[in-house]
């Protein structure tokens, strides 16, 4: 089959089925890279194909990534979440037998490439570094956590549009916040996410599993769950004109339900579909519960006090989130030009400018997705930790000609909305000269 000249994939040999669909969803995404993926009903890693049934409930990570993942390539995935060599030693007894198709997946993890020697580094630095700048990420979450519910109960009992603000910023940082736990074996601490009416099960699809994997391309949930609304990639096919401009005037509306709209969705694909529902969804609720029973309100006023809340964060999620690394005209898109190095790593330092602006501050980085790049890299790792990995990042990437950009966040904002215009690819490929 030929395909159009456009939906030719930068990180792959086939256009994502998912992105047909009439509805786009975690679960479609999942859907689709069943059918392309060529993982004959099992995982697929590299060329071989891996029966991990037994495995599920026995994974240190948590069933989740597994038990999600069946059908599908993991290829990227399983060497992004795991810094030790046992994940792969032991995959040997799992496996069924070799691929009968070649991988669909274009990028490259070769032994003595950016990543996988970037990561050997790392993972003989993590054997010496100060660790004490996680119990601080730790005290964070949980002080953001706690005045969630002090300032709500507050801006009921004094009326105060002050405590409401305040409220609704101690709900995006926790959010923001609680991501930096969801990315790892199961804790409570992931559960916080939830309180934004966003699922971290959810996120760990569209953000650990599709986003970090494939940023900015067109197996990108991040991306295709805004369009038409807000669009990134530089191409008119998906881009229309109006949508460029318009864009610019509803993206505020667009901010402020986001966080509504992900509940919406999740609740109408179970009533429609199948149930994508789960128990931990009713967490925000303890919101309006907290204020109904911390002040004299009635329930009615305490729900609207909650809903207020949650636009805000929604609001400053977006501000925060779509503005934090990945969008600018000098960004890799998909459409613009590969780098000719195909290596995995320097596909995602080519998709993020870093916001240079947070780095001096351990509370920044954790409540506004810094050290972006080095996240992506290594998920697993609490964002404490990453700046004692830039010497080595730096000294690698000068390695591989690669190079980590910075900007603050002004810049990013304009950037963005650069972004949002541009339909022409970059022909310059990242690291050429
Ligand atoms: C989609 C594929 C997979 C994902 C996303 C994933 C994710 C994770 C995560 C998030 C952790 C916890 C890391 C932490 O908190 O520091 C973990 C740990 C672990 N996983 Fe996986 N995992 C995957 C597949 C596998 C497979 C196939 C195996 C082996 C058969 C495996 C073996 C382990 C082991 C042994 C650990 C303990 C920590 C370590 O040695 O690195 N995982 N995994």
């Amino acid at each position: 089959m030929v395909i159009e000249e456009w939906k030719k994939c930068g990180i792959a040999t086939k256009f994502p089925t998912y992105r047909n669909s009439k509805l786009v969803t975690v679960e479609s995404w999942l859907k689709g890279k069943r059918v392309d993926d060529e993982a004959e009903g099992l995982w697929r890693i590299n060329d071989g194909i891996y029966d991990f049934t037994d495995f599920i409930e026995k994974h240190p990570g948590g069933e989740f990534w597994i038990r999600e993942t069946r059908g599908t390539d993991i290829t990227e995935a399983f060497e992004a979440h795991h810094l030790t060599s046992a994940p792969s030693k032991m995959i040997e007894k799992y496996k069924v037998r070799d691929a009968v198709k070649p991988r669909i997946y274009t990028l490259t993890m070769h032994e003595n490439g950016f990543y996988k020697t970037l990561k050997r580094r790392v993972a003989e630095k993590l054997k010496t570094i100060d660790n004490s700048p996680k119990q601080r990420s730790d005290l964070i979450h949980l002080g953001l956590l706690v005045s969630i519910f002090l300032f709500a109960i507050a801006s009921a009992r004094l009326n105060s549009l002050l405590f409401l603000a305040l409220a609704g910023t101690a709900l995006v940082w926790t959010c923001v916040t609680a991501h930096n736990y969801f990315h790892r074996r199961d804790n409570w601490r992931m559960y916080t996410f939830n309180l934004s009416m966003l699922n971290f099960c959810s996120w760990r699809v569209s953000h650990a599993m599709s986003h970090h994997i494939y940023p900015n391309s067109y197996l990108d949930l991040e991306l295709s769950m805004f369009e038409p609304l807000l669009c990134w990639i530089p191409n008119p096919h998906i881009k229309s004109m109006m949508m460029r401009y318009v864009s610019w005037i509803t993206e505020p509306f667009a901010y402020a339900i986001a966080f509504f709209l992900q509940m919406a969705t999740r609740i109408y694909y179970s009533l429609t579909h199948t149930n994508i529902m789960y128990w931990h969804d009713l967490i925000p609720l303890t919101i309006p519960l907290s204020i109904y029973l911390g002040s004299d309100w009635p329930l009615v006023l305490c729900l609207r006090q909650w809903l207020y809340m949650t636009a805000i964060a929604s609001f400053a999620f977006c501000v925060i989130g779509l503005n934090a690394a990945h969008h600018d005209p000098a960004i890799y898109h998909e459409g613009d030009a590969n780098r000719e190095d195909r290596d995995w790593g320097l596909f995602q330092v080519d998709t993020i400018i870093d916001r240079g602006d947070l780095k001096k501050s351990q509370f920044l980085v954790l409540t506004h997705f810094g050290d972006h790049a080095l996240h992506h890299l290594f998920p697993t790792l609490d964002h404490g930790i990453l700046p004692q990995l830039y010497p080595i990042l730096y000294q690698t990437l000068d390695e591989f000609k690669g190079e980590l950009r910075e900007c603050n966040h002004i810049e990013h904002i304009l950037g963005q909305h650069k972004q949002l215009l541009r339909i022409k690819p970059n022909l310059k490929p990242p690291g050429s000269k």
